[in-house]
């Protein structure tokens, strides 16, 4: 715990579906993630990892308790055009498992895209697009499209994507469940180096011990519950 509350869970549970078809995917779960912290949050599949990590990035609402981002104007508005869904837009970056390229755009402009779509202009964003890529060593693919690239390289254009935005917050979701370990280790290296640079918390959801080692913070999902570390309590 270094810096100022980034996203408090308070007693946030998320349910799908309703009587015997209902499945608790997250009970409901106390958790805080701060400024400059690097987390990783391991567990099973299917413990709810995927699903907290949601619920951190504003995506799904909790179907009991409360998701606050103290920063935004409209800390616990969870879904909906309003401006702390804006903000929390702007602040929080996510990279999945899959990078999900557009296959008909060049890197540059996949990375330099929320950007375009955030109101920044095209030669801005662009700019600012290189840059990222810089970072996380692939400028050089630049003028590519994303089919002419290898599956590491594209989790780096992905991560390049979110940190062009230099958001306050990066959740990533299995950023490394599809390359091997080897590519996996490189891009949680940029990942970190990057988070570094740009002064962002970093909340990792993995399978992988290998991964997790990387971050300072360990959390452990059993069963839709989240087991703290000795660290990861108090706001
Ligand atoms: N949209 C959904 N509808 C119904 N059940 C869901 C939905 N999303 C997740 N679940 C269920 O919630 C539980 C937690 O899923 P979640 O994807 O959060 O786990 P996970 O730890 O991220 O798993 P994995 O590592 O396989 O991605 C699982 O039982 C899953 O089947």
């Amino acid at each position: 715990m270094t810096g100022s509350v980034l996203v408090s869970c308070r007693d946030a549970g998320r349910t799908y579906g309703s009587g015997p078809a209902a499945v608790v995917a997250v009970h409901d779960t106390n958790c805080h993630v701060h400024a400059h912290d690097r987390i990783a949050v391991m567990g099973s599949s299917g413990s709810g990892k995927s699903t907290l990590l949601h619920l951190m990035a504003g995506l799904e609402r909790p179907t009991s308790g409360e998701v606050v981002w103290p920063w935004c104007a409209d800390t616990t508005d969870a879904a909906g055009p309003g401006p702390g869904a804006r903000a929390r837009a702007k602040g929080i970056g996510v990279i999945f498992q899959s990078p999900s390229l557009i296959p008909t755009l060049d890197i540059a402009e996949n990375t330099g895209l929320p950007l375009v779509l955030a109101g920044e202009n095209a030669g801005r964003a662009h700019a600012r697009a290189l840059a990222a890529l810089e970072r996380v060593g692939v400028a050089d693919l630049a003028a590519k499209l994303p089919d002419d690239i290898s599956g590491g390289q594209a989790q780096r254009v992905a991560a390049a994507r979110v940190l062009a935005a230099r958001p306050r917050l990066v959740l990533a979701d299995e950023p490394t469940g599809r390359l091997d370990r080897t590519t996996g280790g490189h891009v949680v290296d940029v990942l970190l180096a990057a988070v570094d640079e740009i002064g962002a918390a970093l909340v990792v959801a993995t399978h992988d011990p290998a991964v997790a080692e990387r971050l300072r913070t360990r959390w452990t999902m059993r069963d839709g519950r989240l087991l703290l570390g000795p660290d990861a309590g108090a706001p």
